[in-house]
């Protein structure tokens, strides 16, 4: 990560983005894309009703003397509407820029494409989904697939900016590969998930280029807010020269535009954009890739948090650690059933059972299990084994479904086996039963540990007033010695696939917005079901599809950092909001009692800045109106500043800093530019 704050941080300062982007300034000018910002456009209809009015005054019959004025505020307004692009076009830079080097990285590779038992060499273009494909150490994986055979190290640095490779092998939650990644040891097998254009590495580029970026509910609605304004105000303005009429005050046009641009709120209007490009693009720099600026909203409004268990609250290398016999049963016969039952389980935990014999220098029948059907591990049944020839049935399994199993077949449970599986739980360990048809053999022992400040976190999260719920397909004891360890408020044990769709969907109901973590194809659906959904790298293609967010780091703990990105996205928006509408009441007391202090002296008692003329108050306010856009750019992109408390807190906090800063800032603001604008008019 270290490295990768450092690349951020540079390319955020780097001369060519801020040089492309002074460009795009201008290349934003134009009306059509000026249209979907409808503040920042009737800034742009007005500029160049000024603009019209310089270049043809005695059209309009404009005074020779109010020449100057007017070019002035001519510039004035360009430079607003060039901040305000600038604003977006910075937050764009550094998306656009990564993109340029993921393109880099996209190169056209010869695949070992295997065909009617033989291997050809194709184009990776040519891969379409299905295509079983060889790559070997040294190659380059061809496109995004699943491994269906072997095990091999990958070098993940392209996509994932991690130089360490990392393993992926076939059957656990561990499968999934990368187009554009390096094989840099041993040999696998891969089935291609994707068609050309749809990769993993084609998603990031749109998303980090912004190309399929679209405003999300909550920025709809704030730009439904901003819009009802701007037709208020224009319909004030519009109105006034009438009553100035009456009065028998004469207000020139550009002089109402200026009071126009000044009361409409053009500051959060000119950095909206900013704001949600920069939130994502922080979720992006933290190696996390977001398919909406939606899905980095709803992470700022989580209420519950579901965690699974293995791999994510703790290291998820269950290994097998030893072999306890019960009920008479020898070690000999327990690993022997135990491997026989493992011979084709590709998971980690049924590879896990053989390397143990291996270590233990213990053999098994082999002969036996061939010609067997394997009976592969589902997180439904949570057992997976090996029907033999001789029309024996051989199961290991969590301990409750392989007593179910074989109990329904008539066996008996030695009372020792809940003995020993809770004593291995107690640990925090998983027992897994070993059984042949009606009876029960013993447990193997699989280790797995806590991973370390996973106690801190959650912590945090309960400070953010978010509850956090660890599901997993392991039994109660176990799960409860893992959630004191780790301290999540509530857990949930022997749960199915569906038991953690069914916790979401509870959660929902109650009107909470739950997110959630997941690496394993039994994860998916829970995935898709929850506001947020963030799917390991190293997981299987089903979790990272049916997910909202992927972290290429694969770190589930991650999701908690997410949640402060989310939450600050939305305060900065908040924050911006409040400051800039309190923005506008100080600009009354510059813009009105100018206009109007030649024909009523009494206005003069709201000219509480005493500026220096009414000509030079309007400047001044319309001079400060523009230069807050690029003042607050800072502020917008880094996003305001975050600690854990709750919502209420969080709020008064905000209203107080940036709405009674918003007030204050313009007079003080204002003040000073007249003090120098003065000078000259
Ligand atoms: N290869 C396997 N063969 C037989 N049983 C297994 C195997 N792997 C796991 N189990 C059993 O099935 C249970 C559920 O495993 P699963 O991987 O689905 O858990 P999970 O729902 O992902 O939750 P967690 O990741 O927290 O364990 C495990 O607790 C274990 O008892
Ligand atoms: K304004
Ligand atoms: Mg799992």
């Amino acid at each position: 990560m270290n490295t990768n704050e450092n690349r951020s941080r540079q390319s955020l300062l780097s001369s060519a983005i801020i040089g492309n982007a002074v460009k795009d300034s201008f290349i934003k000018l134009n009306p059509v894309t000026m249209m979907k910002n409808p503040v920042m456009f009737v800034v742009e209809v007005g500029t160049l009703v000024v603009l019209l009015m310089i270049m043809a005054p005695g059209y309009f019959g404009v005074d020779e003397g109010n020449i100057g004025f007017n070019i002035t505020v001519f510039l004035i307004l360009l430079f607003t509407l060039l901040f305000a692009n600038f604003a977006e076009a910075l937050a764009e830079g550094r998306g656009k820029a990564q993109a340029d080097s993921l393109k880099k990285t996209k190169q056209e590779v010869m695949a070992n494409k295997l065909a009617g038992g033989a291997v050809r060499r194709v184009p990776s273009t040519e891969l379409r989904k299905g295509d079983i494909v060889v790559i070997s150490q040294g190659e380059l994986v061809p496109g995004d697939g699943e491994v269906i055979e072997g095990l091999a190290s990958i070098d993940e640095s392209a996509i994932t900016g991690e130089s360490a490779p990392v393993i992926k092998e076939a059957g656990g939650d561990f499968s999934s590969v990368t187009g554009g990644t390096r094989v840099v040891s041993d040999e696998i097998k891969v089935r291609i998930t994707s068609d050309p254009g749809e990769s993993f590495i084609d998603r990031m580029i749109s998303l980090v280029e912004g190309a399929q970026r679209q405003k999300t509910p909550n920025e709809i609605a704030l730009n439904t807010l901003l819009t009802s304004l701007t037709i208020i105000f224009l319909i004030v303005v519009v109105t006034l020269a009438p009553i100035a009429k009456y009065l028998n005050i004469e207000l020139d046009v550009p002089v109402l535009i200026a009071l126009l641009v000044c009361l409409i709120p053009t500051t959060i209007g000119g950095l909206l954009s900013a704001i949600g490009i920069a939130g994502m693009d922080r979720v992006t720099q933290f190696n996390v890739l977001a398919m909406s600026g939606k899905a980095v909203e709803a992470a700022g409004d989580i209420n519950t948090m579901i965690l699974d268990k293995t791999g994510t609250i703790t290291y998820g290398n269950r290994m097998a650690s030893s072999f306890i016999p019960v009920g008479g049963a020898t070690v000999a016969d327990l690993a022997d059933w135990a491997a026989i039952s493992s011979m084709k389980d590709e998971t980690p935990e049924g590879r896990s059972v053989l390397e143990l014999m291996k270590k233990q220098g213990l053999t098994y029948n082999e002969g036996l299990g061939n010609g067997g059907e394997f009976i592969g591990f589902t997180a439904e049944t949570r057992m997976s084994g090996v029907d033999l020839p001789d029309g024996r049935k051989v199961r290991k399994g969590a301990v409750d479904a392989v007593k179910r199993w074989v109990s329904g077949q008539g066996g008996s449970i030695p009372g020792e086996l809940d003995i020993q599986g809770n004593k291995v739980a107690t640990e925090g360990g998983t027992p897994l039963a070993v059984a042949v048809d009606n009876q029960i053999f013993g447990v193997i022992y699989l280790k797995d540990t806590v991973k370390p400040g996973m106690r801190e976190r959650f912590d945090q999260m309960r400070a953010m007033g978010i509850k956090t719920i660890m599901c997993t397909g392991d039994n109660p004891l176990t799960a409860a010695t893992i959630a004191r360890e780790a301290g999540v408020d509530d857990f949930i044990a022997e749960s199915t696939p569906e038991d953690k769709i069914a916790v979401i969907r509870r959660e929902q109901a109650e009107g909470k917005l739950v997110a959630m973590t997941g690496d394993g194809t039994n994860d998916a659906p829970a995935l898709a079901q929850a506001d947020v959904g963030l799917a390991m790298n190293t997981g299987t293609v089903a979790a990272k599809e049916a997910a909202n967010m992927v972290d290429l780091d694969s770190d589930p703990s991650k999701i908690i950092e997410v949640v402060a990105i989310g939450k600050q996205l939305l305060i900065t928006r908040g924050a911006l909001t409040t400051f800039s509408i309190a923005n506008d009441i100080a600009k009354y007391f510059a813009i009105i009692p100018a206009m109007f202090m030649v024909a009523i002296p009494e206005m003069d008692v709201l000219n509480v800045m005493q500026l220096g003329s009414p000509l030079s108050a309007i400047l001044s306010a319309l001079i400060f109106n523009a230069v807050i856009i690029p003042l607050l750019i800072p502020l917008a992109m880094k996003g305001v500043a975050y600690k854990p408390m709750s919502a209420v807190q969080l709020l008064s906090r905000n209203i107080f800093i940036y709405g009674l800063g918003g007030v204050v800032a313009p007079f003080i603001g204002i003040k000073l530019i007249d003090l120098v604008v003065h000078l000259w008019i």
